[in-house]
């Protein structure tokens, strides 16, 4: 199951990016048995100050063709890591691939945000769009490693 987080913005090297990068390897390592991943970032950028609607004209082209849809946002489900897991499983199990979308300053425009199958919420607090980067990867790599049965994840 290939996964895509496509994110408004692009990321310069940091104590972000490392982190990032070190978990979607991880991701990669752990998730590789259990079919799930690799996973890749496809960054857009709107140089033209055309703001949500022109994020989400970039973003919908970076979506790879038949994608279940999973945005990140505010309002979202808010979910337990192991349902996390288990959700993702289950697209797997289905022969899904899935992008999740992360939105720029202003937040995804309403348009792209009707398209998604899901939405996911990290609470009702506003999180700057790199760290929530930092945080979707984190999860990814925790839902590999609940069903892999690993003990990086504790209750
Ligand atoms: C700075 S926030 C934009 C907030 C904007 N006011 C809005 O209405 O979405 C940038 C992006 O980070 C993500 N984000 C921020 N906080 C989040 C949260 N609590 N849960 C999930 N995603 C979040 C969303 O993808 C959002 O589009």
């Amino acid at each position: 199951m290939r996964v895509t987080i496509a994110a408004v913005g692009r990321l310069r090297s940091g104590p972000e990016k490392a982190l990032i990068d070190d978990y979607l390897t991880r991701f990669e390592r752990t998730g590789r048995a259990l079919g799930l991943g690799p996973a890749q970032l496809l960054e857009v950028e709107d140089k033209k100050g055309g703001g949500m609607p022109a994020e989400a004209q970039l973003l919908a082209k970076a979506i790879p063709a038949g994608n279940v849809l999973i945005t990140l946002d505010e309002r979202g489900e808010v979910l337990s890591s192991p349902d996390f897991a288990q959700r993702l499983a289950g697209y797997r199990d289905s022969a899904r691939d899935v992008t999740f979308v992360i939105g720029g300053a202003d937040g995804i425009d309403p348009s792209l945000r009707a398209q998604a199958q899901m939405s996911i919420s990290f609470g009702k607090m506003v999180w700057p769009h790199m760290l929530v980067r930092v945080m979707l990867t984190e999860q990814l790599y925790r839902a590999a490693a609940i069903l892999a049965g690993t003990p990086y994840h504790r209750v």
